[in-house]
């Protein structure tokens, strides 16, 4: 099965990316429904009905009887798409790519010189090569059935397995014939081969009788003519002329040994599609290239050439130009085959071409003292140029079902190994040429480090202005003066605390998790924090040495967090941090403590919050004396409605702030931070609640 891709993108025009051959929905879902001559058990191998019988199931209906097993190319024509990329115009027109690779494939093995690609009046294909043709002796696996029938009707049946009868063919599974065959309303195959002309006609994959010999014929090769099915490509689906076209000129340039001969019925025609024509490039991609650049103002000549393995079956063919002004759309293009398959996701046959121009390049400025050659790397040197290339190589791997992309390793080798002294030559041999390429791609490397330098201008300007972190709800007051930025713990809190703020005054910053333990933290990992790192762009200043107190975007940055454990330790490790790399801000008393309640109590329409035990207790002894009142405990901030927590927390009319103070001796501070980061969480808690300041009066906004 040859590469989906029914394109080989050589006319630049139209370059889609193939869709993967798997997991693609498309095919099943576009189906059309393949109706009773589909489920027929097709010709081979053995005959078994595969429907279900609905009195065998379980109760359930799906008991061992719902296991079906496709047989034949039942499968193909249940998914289409898992074998052409779906049903749409494209994959119709992966069926002629099917058929016209596997006559390129006797092509390429030296069998066949000239192919015929012929569209009827009547929508019929027809691809002709004068190869060896189809073996139509009896296969001695399936009796009574000629080879012929096999290959047409089973898959994975082919002669490219074994590497005896084709040595580098794009032809790899076995299964392309049989789904052009299976997918097709009627197919017709003729064989002339051995003094015979031979033919077979199938019908959706079913054979229509068996192989019969139509009579003597000197001729060779094999034809496979055949009307897609309206069934599964959709009634009104016809190949387009043009399309037909370009594929077929496409193969030509890649095998430069074989002719390509083109008709089309009048009728099918709608563009300036010629009715007949002949594909022939005796030199192969440098033709090619030579097409594409016609119009193009190229730095150099055409670099091109063709390299056979020596003694074994393989073969690389290139050919490359520069060009300031750019191909077309492309700055530069780079278009790779592996045995006449197109490779659109490159591989490693490209990556060897990269490195041996590169490194011949590389070298020839050494040679001629030019240092800046240094500076040049592979991707200087392809940028702007136009690549086309092909390699010729025994059982390819290609990454994944698609063919996109090669995976072979020893065509890096090939490939570099192929294109070194010949570059090396090309390059000494017009030293005018090679100057002026050299002195091209030096000014590409050139480019490339100055935009570099310059992005990192760029970034260096751009943090120097203001960034703030995404998850900030800012304020609208722009002046710092009576501000409060409210760091919260979690994502929930913050959606509630962006409900009860004052957008004028307040603003919000959620902190997911714990942030970094910063006492026990390396430098550069507090530096790498994400949630440290949005903390100083939000508070407008930088840590360390660096902090500077004007900087400050708020008058008051306060600490919000649960008034429980989880609560308590992350306000000890905001707290350290502040200690640790701002200390100017906690010294001059910029920093709070929210304290959220832990209690409600109410009674018929009175309402009240305890901070703590106590504070609770100190309620039902005054307040709600002698009453039964209802007492609710919060377990979180999230959990307060945003009334709630604006009127008990972070109101300034109603709420407490505790102010963080730093120990009268600055020395303490070491001791302080081993208290709030040692393993007793209630100690931690403990200290918190005593050593912050309570505020209670009101700010001025
Ligand atoms: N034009 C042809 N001339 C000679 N033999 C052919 C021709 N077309 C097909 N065959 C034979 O039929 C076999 C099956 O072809 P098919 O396209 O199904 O699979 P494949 O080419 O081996 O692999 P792939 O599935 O990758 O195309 C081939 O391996 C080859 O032996
Ligand atoms: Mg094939
Ligand atoms: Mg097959």
């Amino acid at each position: 099965m040859s590469n989906p891709t029914p394109q080989p993108s050589l006319f630049g025009g139209e370059t889609p990316k193939p869709s993967p051959e798997t997991g693609n929905a498309t095919g099943s879902e576009t189906a059309k429904d393949t109706g009773p001559a589909a489920r027929a058990t097709p010709a081979a191998p053995a005959p078994k009905p595969s429907a279900v019988e609905p009195s065998a199931m379980t109760a359930e209906g799906y008991g061992a009887s719902a296991i079906e097993v496709l047989e034949g190319l039942e499968p193909v024509r249940k998914r289409p798409g898992m074998y052409i990329g779906g049903t749409d115009e494209k994959a119709l027109h992966h069926l002629f790519a099917e058929v016209l690779d596997n006559a390129m494939d006797e092509a390429v093995a030296g069998h066949a010189k000239a192919i015929w690609v012929e569209l009827d009046t009547d929508g019929y294909l027809s691809v002709r090569d004068d190869g060896r043709g189809i073996p139509v002796d009896p296969h001695p696996k399936y009796p009574g059935k000629s080879a012929l029938e096999v290959v047409m009707t089973v898959l994975h049946s082919g002669g490219k397995f074994s590497g005896k009868a084709y040595e580098t063919s794009g032809g790899l599974h076995g299964v392309g014939v049989s789904v052009v065959n299976a997918l097709s309303e009627h197919l017709e195959v003729t064989v002339w081969r051995d003094g015979f002309e031979w033919q077979q006609n199938f019908s959706k994959g079913l054979s229509l009788g068996p192989i019969q010999q139509i009579g003597p014929s000197k001729k060779r090769g094999t034809r496979e003519r055949f009307l897609p099915d309206p069934e599964i490509f959709g009634v009104g689906a016809h190949f387009k002329p043009a399309r037909l076209y370009r594929m077929a000129k496409a193969k030509a340039y890649l095998f430069r040994g074989v002719q390509i001969h083109w008709k089309c019925a009048a009728n099918h025609i709608t563009d300036h599609t010629p009715t007949e024509d002949k594909f022939y490039f005796p030199n192969g991609l440098a033709d090619y290239l030579a097409e594409r650049v016609q119009e193009t103002e190229t730095v150099t000549d055409i670099f091109s050439g063709r390299v056979e393995r020596k003694g074994e079956a393989g073969a690389v063919e290139w050919a490359v130009t520069w060009s300031g002004a750019g191909f077309g759309e492309f700055d530069g293009f780079t278009q790779s085959y592996c045995n006449t398959i197109p490779t659109p996701d490159g591989g490693t046959h490209e990556a060897g071409l990269r490195a041996a121009l590169t490194r011949s390049l590389k070298s020839y400025a050494e040679m001629t003292g030019d240092k800046r050659g240094a500076v040049i790397t592979a991707e200087d040197v392809v940028a702007q140029a136009g690549v086309v290339i092909s390699v010729f190589i025994k059982n390819p791997e290609f990454q994944g079902q698609t063919k996109d992309r090669l995976s072979s390793s020893d065509a890096q080798k090939l490939v570099e190994k192929a294109l070194a002294d010949p570059f090396d030559h090309w390059l000494i041999s017009s030293p005018k040429q090679a100057d002026k390429l050299l002195q091209f791609v030096v000014e590409r490397a050139e480019e490339r480090l100055k935009k570099r330098k310059d992005k990192e201008v760029q970034r260096a300007s751009a943090t120097r202005k203001l960034r703030l972190p995404g998850k900030l709800a800012d304020c609208a007051r722009q002046d710092a003066h009576g501000t409060e930025l409210f760091i919260v713990e979690g994502d929930s809190a913050g959606g509630s605390a962006k409900q009860a703020r004052n957008r004028n005054t307040q603003a919000i910053l959620p902190l997911r998790g714990k942030i970094l333990n910063i006492a026990s933290a390396t430098a550069d990992k507090a530096k790498s924090n994400q949630e440290l790192s949005d903390l100083g762009l939000a508070l407008g200043v930088q840590p360390g040495a660096r902090f500077k107190e004007d900087d400050l975007r708020y008058e008051r940055i306060v600490i919000m967090t649960d008034a429980d454990v989880d609560g308590a330790h992350i306000a000890s490790l905001l707290i350290t941090y502040f200690y640790r790399s701002m200390p100017g801000m906690v010294r001059n008393g910029n920093l709070y403590l929210a304290m959220p309640p832990l209690y409600r109590i109410s009674h018929g329409a009175k309402t009240m919050y305890a901070k703590d035990d106590a504070h609770r207790l100190e309620l039902l002894e005054t307040e709600f004396k002698g009453k039964k009142p209802e007492i609710g405990r919060f377990k979180g901030l999230g959990e307060m409605m945003p009334a709630q927590l604006k009127e008990t927390t972070m109101d300034p009319k109603t709420r407490t702030l505790a102010r963080v103070t730093l120990p009268e001796n600055e020395s303490e501070i070491e001791d302080l931070v081993e208290t709030l980061m040692g393993r007793k969480p209630e100690l931690r808690f403990k200290y918190i609640q005593q050593n912050a300041e309570f505020v209670t009066e009101d700010l001025d906004v």
